[in-house]
């Protein structure tokens, strides 16, 4: 392990003294989860949430509906927490939605950009309001677009947070152009209340290249499970349109997927010690951009396997660089470039320059941090050149960056003494990630590996 922190406060990222071999149950995922918040309170009967992420980002999510109107009971079933219905579940009761609301929404891009657009429909004013760094993430393509579609809304001009939705009860809807190039929760965030548009949407994205497309994928297919009727006129050609009709949404009975990007510091863990990891209900086919982690982790070095139990990654002892167009799973850059940080060769991750509007600018961060460290990572105009080089223990800092956490982690476990800043920021997405990485540790096989079962 480490020895003594040179700061209190820090956590002392603990070193892997083997290779890990481990099954971690990852909590429920973020995107999943609000999305299903929202789609739940716009709905036209009461429906359920099992397995619910609970972290800064959902709670926030579940408060800033109930502040519009929306019940949301939290309930611990006594069935087993392994069957589909057990364990905890929120039922969500839709209720007239009004103001006056004040909707804190953290450093949530979900909350901020989601949520707008179900205020639009409140009878009332909402006030929304966050963390210093939600003031500096973009909201120009919702703020714009619900003024198009006839919301009211009261902001600074530099289509950012502050604001105040003016809720009318209802809006008009219909066609609008927004430029998304900088985060795709702006389309995500338009077609999830259109449904309960006047008129609901025709949506245009004209901007240049649209990140986080899978995200978008989740918004679409989440949409049409609750009834919606979505057209994504893409086999038509039309490309970055979306039209959602008028309808009543359904309440759903939604159990929650495990969060395969908060699975990724785990799979990393067995990659870069050479071990075994399991993350239980990996699902067969989802839209969260985690799942191409099969594929990098596997040209890294792993190989992978989804079976009964799960998915189980195991590591070869060998991390290799890579080169990688990321601007579909821009959530997984700050774990691959700790892998790669640790690899035996370079690595080149493009397409993710809206990264540095992020929780934090996470590119200047990760150069900043890892190089810190002894590392040799340069920035380019849409990502990161990672060079790898011997690192040495220092304190990580953070940004309050719950990625850059999780990403100083698994930089811990092959260099001794790396002290993390405020790892409780992981609390954003994943509770106790401390318990649940020392609890991954704590089962390391011996050096010389135990024979298997
Ligand atoms: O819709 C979502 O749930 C998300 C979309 C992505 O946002 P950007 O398109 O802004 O990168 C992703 O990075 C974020 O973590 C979650
Ligand atoms: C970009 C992220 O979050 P947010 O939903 O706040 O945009 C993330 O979780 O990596």
């Amino acid at each position: 392990m480490t020895g003594t922190p040179v700061h209190p406060a820090h956590w002392p990222a603990p070193a892997a003294s083997g290779p890990v071999d481990a099954t971690v149950t990852v909590p429920g995922s973020k995107s999943v989860t609000n999305r299903g918040l929202v789609l739940a309170a716009l709905a036209a009967e009461p429906g359920w949430l099992r397995r619910p992420l609970r972290s800064r980002d959902t709670l926030l999510m579940a408060e800033a509906l109930r502040a519009m109107g929306v019940r949301i009971e939290e309930t611990v079933s006594s069935d087993s927490g392994d069957a589909p219905g057990g364990g905890e579940a929120w039922r969500i009761i839709p209720a007239g939605l009004h103001g006056p609301a004040t909707v804190d929404v953290g450093n949530a891009g979900t909350v901020m950009r989601f949520l707008p657009p179900v205020a639009a429909l409140a009878n009332g004013p909402v006030r929304f309001d966050g963390d210093p760094r939600s003031y500096e993430r973009p909201l120009h393509g919702v703020i714009n677009g619900l003024r198009a579609l006839g919301a009211r809304i009261e902001d600074d001009g530099r289509g950012a947070l502050p604001l105040t939705v003016h809720g009318g009860g209802a809006l008009d809807g219909g066609p609008v152009e927004i430029d998304a190039s900088s985060s795709s929760q702006f389309v995500s965030a338009l077609l999830l209340s259109a449904p309960r548009f006047n008129q609901g949407v025709e949506l245009r994205h004209t901007g240049a290249a649209l990140p986080s497309l899978p995200h978008i994928r989740m918004t679409v297919d989440m949409l049409r499970a609750a009834g919606a009727a979505v057209d994504t006129p893409e086999a038509g050609g039309e490309r970055n349109v979306w039209r959602v009709a008028p309808s009543a949404l359904l309440g759903r009975d939604l159990v929650v997927e495990p969060d395969l990007s908060n699975a990724q510091p785990f799979l990393a863990a067995a990659l870069v010690t050479g071990g075994r990891v399991t993350i239980p209900d990996w699902p067969e086919h989802t839209t969260q951009p985690g799942d191409a982690l099969r594929a990098i982790f596997t040209e890294m070095g792993g190989s992978c396997e989804l079976g009964r139990d799960g998915l189980t990654f195991t590591g070869s002892g060998r991390v290799h660089g890579i080169d990688v167009d990321l601007s579909d799973v821009g959530e997984l850059t700050p774990g691959i470039a700790a892998v790669a940080a640790l690899a035996d060769s370079e690595s080149v991750l493009r397409g993710v320059a809206h990264l540095r509007l992020h929780e934090t600018d996470r590119l200047a961060a990760l150069t900043k941090e890892i190089n810190g460290l002894g590392g040799d990572v340069t920035e380019t105009a849409d990502g990161l050149r990672i060079r790898p080089r011997p690192l040495h223990g220092g304190v990580f800092h953070t940004y309050d960056d719950h990625r850059l956490a999780t990403a100083a982690a698994i930089i811990g476990l092959a260099v001794g003494g790396v002290e993390v800043e405020n790892v409780a920021t992981t609390a954003k997405t994943l509770p106790d990630f401390p318990g649940l990485w020392t609890g991954m540790l704590g089962t390391e096989r011996a050096a010389a590996p135990a024979p298997r079962a």
